[in-house]
């Protein structure tokens, strides 16, 4: 009997910070033929008819309508990553294919980018490791004090799968844990975290130490975070964004943080990332930025491909799609 040919998977590239990781190549090669954009674009002809797939790997925006109107096969992208602000959800589906994401794999390590970056800014862990390795540093004694997040009021805005789990350690922090959703109000997990659901969200602004933003980035939610939403938070509390940068107004934190409007923010997404080099939110002392790494773990990039996968069997198998995503 003949081999059956594998489904060929449309792939950026492997390796470099745009492509696949190596070390999931061999798991992604046991399902499909891979074909990197390079390989597709020189042999287009006689690749565009094997393509059933395209796997996207963090949020690389290469999905246009060209690349559609050259895949005439194809039925699904599959998004590694929960964010699909960088696909054209309605233009995709306008060729009848399917868009899924993995916020399963994703939730762990977002959520605990989010705790390493309250606790980092309420100890200001950043400033301490700079005295303890500067060359200037003859004693180790800092002139100023932390806050403790044991006891203090959380505020999350955007109480889906990596809300939760930020509200799960938060509950083991002792804090007290406010939310807001926009759509939806979660009463199980509500109950399970002890949390209080505010209708409105300038009520958790004007009640939280620490306010933390876990929303998808859409129309709706850019720029979310703006000169009032910042001048409704206390002079004491902290701005934390795993979200995505544009949900945030970036001129206006500025000012709020030079001005003292808020006390401090720790971002892990920018807009645009990286930020310009003389950008002035680089320069202020009461913020820390990581370079979107929310996911950046063994673990969860290799559950993100390993979900990825699932995706696309689902949907070429006609089967119940464990995560699609489907355009509002
Ligand atoms: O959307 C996500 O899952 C992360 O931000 C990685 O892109």
């Amino acid at each position: 009997m003949a081999k059956q040919e594998q489904p060929g998977l449309l792939i950026v590239e492997i390796g470099g910070v745009r492509g696949v990781l190596e070390g999931h190549v061999e798991l992604l090669k046991k399902h499909f033929h891979l074909i990197t954009m390079k390989e597709f674009l020189k042999k287009k002809e006689r690749l565009s008819e094997k393509i059933k797939s395209v796997l996207i790997y963090e949020c690389r925006p290469v999905i246009d309508r060209e690349l559609l109107q050259s895949l005439p096969h194809l039925k699904v992208i599959a998004n590694s990553g929960v964010g699909v602000d960088h696909l054209d959800l309605k233009l995709i589906s306008s060729f009848g294919v399917k868009v899924t994401n993995t916020p399963h794999a994703v939730s762990d390590s977002t959520a605990d980018i989010g705790m390493a970056l309250m606790l980092a800014s309420a100890r200001r862990l950043v400033e301490g490791c700079q005295i303890a390795v500067s060359p200037q540093t003859e004693h180790f004694a800092a002139d100023w004090l932390g806050d403790e997040v044991t006891g203090a009021t959380l505020g999350i805005i955007g109480m889906g799968s990596i809300g939760y789990k930020v509200a799960k350690r938060a509950k083991a922090f002792e804090m007290k844990i406010l939310y807001h959703n926009r759509n939806q109000r979660k009463e199980e997990e509500e109950q399970a975290v002890g949390a209080r659901y505010c209708e409105k969200m300038e009520d958790l602004l004007q009640q939280s130490d620490f306010v933390i933003l876990v929303v998808n980035l859409t129309p709706q939610t850019h720029k979310l975070i703006g000169k009032r939403e910042l001048e409704l938070m206390k002079p004491t509390a902290t701005l934390i964004n795993i979200s995505r940068g544009a949900v945030v107004d970036h001129d206006a934190l500025v000012e709020a943080l030079q001005n003292g409007i808020i006390k401090a923010a720790a971002l892990d997404v920018t807009n645009p990332e990286p930020l310009p080099r003389d950008h002035p939110l680089l320069k202020l002392k009461n913020i820390i930025i990581t370079p979107h790494i929310g996911t950046a773990t063994v673990q969860a990039t290799r559950m993100m491909t390993e979900e990825a996968v699932a995706n696309i069997q689902a949907v070429l198998n006609g089967l119940p799609i464990p995560s699609e995503v489907i355009p509002q």
